[in-house]
């Protein structure tokens, strides 16, 4: 039977795939589909995916559609280092003004939404563009970008603002931020709970490699790719955290309910994680 994983193409979901067995993987029927999270959010949607990284935002939208994969995700505690709001003017008088969200983003996009207007009380126009800074900052107030694009702009930008979208959370809720989460669609589990277990199994065994090796494979890739010193990327990857324990659910639980409060989803979820052994844990 075959499975199609969602590889997002942003580094910081790297780590849970740089070291999967691919070419094993492969012969057992997996393949791989690589996006942007906007991108495979949809596809995970409409099926032609079954499991992969999704963003966090597309959980909470669709929660009856998937099983989290246990104990995995993109989060941060604090500075992120690569989900940035730029801007022309401080974040307290960007009311009325005009900000650029990224097209490839929809944690992020939301994440700004209730900062802006719930912490902040500001009411901005939004426009969504293709991740362009040079473009965007000429034809807005503000942007926001995720990702490889934010570490690029951020590695140039000068005499503009730029805000953290991860420190922003953290200064207001003293709780980590999940960005993305690792998720499998609840039929394809049900169907195929071998290959989602191998899968999962994959996922950590990958994660756990680069740990072991500090990250080393891939800072050395990262700057290869992007550019940047190997120090930045290796700082990088050691500040983000890939677990969903209970902190990072606390956090979690309080975005989808300030996204539930501000009408951005129809239903708080049931946070619904998917174990091998028992297919499906209690709900959080
Ligand atoms: C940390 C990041 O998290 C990403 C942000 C996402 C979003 O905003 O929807 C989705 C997936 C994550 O890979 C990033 O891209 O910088």
């Amino acid at each position: 039977m075959s499975f199609t994983i969602g590889e997002i193409t942003y580094t910081n979901i790297q780590p849970m795939f740089h070291f999967l067995d691919r070419p094993a993987m492969e012969q057992r029927g997996f393949t791989f589909q690589k996006s942007i999270p906007s991108e495979l959010n949809g596809r995970m949607r409409d099926g032609r995916i079954d499991a992969g990284g999704i963003s966090s935002f597309e959980y909470a939208s669709n929660p009856d559609a998937y099983y989290i994969l246990k104990d995995l995700s993109v989060s941060s505690k604090g500075d992120v280092r690569s989900i940035f709001l730029f801007s022309k003017r401080p974040i307290g008088e960007l009311n009325d003004a005009s900000v650029a969200l990224t097209s490839s983003s929809a944690t992020s996009v939301h994440l700004l939404k209730l900062l802006l207007e719930r912490r902040e009380g500001i009411q901005p126009v939004y426009s969504t563009e293709e991740p362009d800074f040079t473009y965007m900052m000429k034809n807005h107030d503000a942007c926001l970008l995720i990702g490889d694009d934010a570490i690029k702009a951020a590695d140039s930008a000068e005499g503009i603002y730029q805000y953290d979208l991860g420190r922003l959370w953290f200064d207001w809720t003293g709780l980590p931020m999940t960005y993305a989460l690792l998720a499998v669609r609840r039929e394809k589990a049900e169907n195929d709970p071998s290959k989602t277990e191998e899968l999962h199994r994959q996922l950590h065994r990958s994660l756990r490699a680069c740990r072991e090796t500090g990250f080393k494979a891939l800072t050395e890739k990262s700057a290869a790719d992007h550019g940047l010193t190997t120090t930045f990327w290796e700082a990088y990857f050691q500040n983000l955290r890939y677990e969903l324990n209970d902190e990072e659910l606390d956090g979690l639980n309080l975005f989808c309910r300030l996204l539930y409060e501000e009408q951005y989803i129809s239903q708080k979820p049931e946070i619904e994680v998917w174990e091998s052994d028992r297919h499906r844990m209690g709900s959080r």
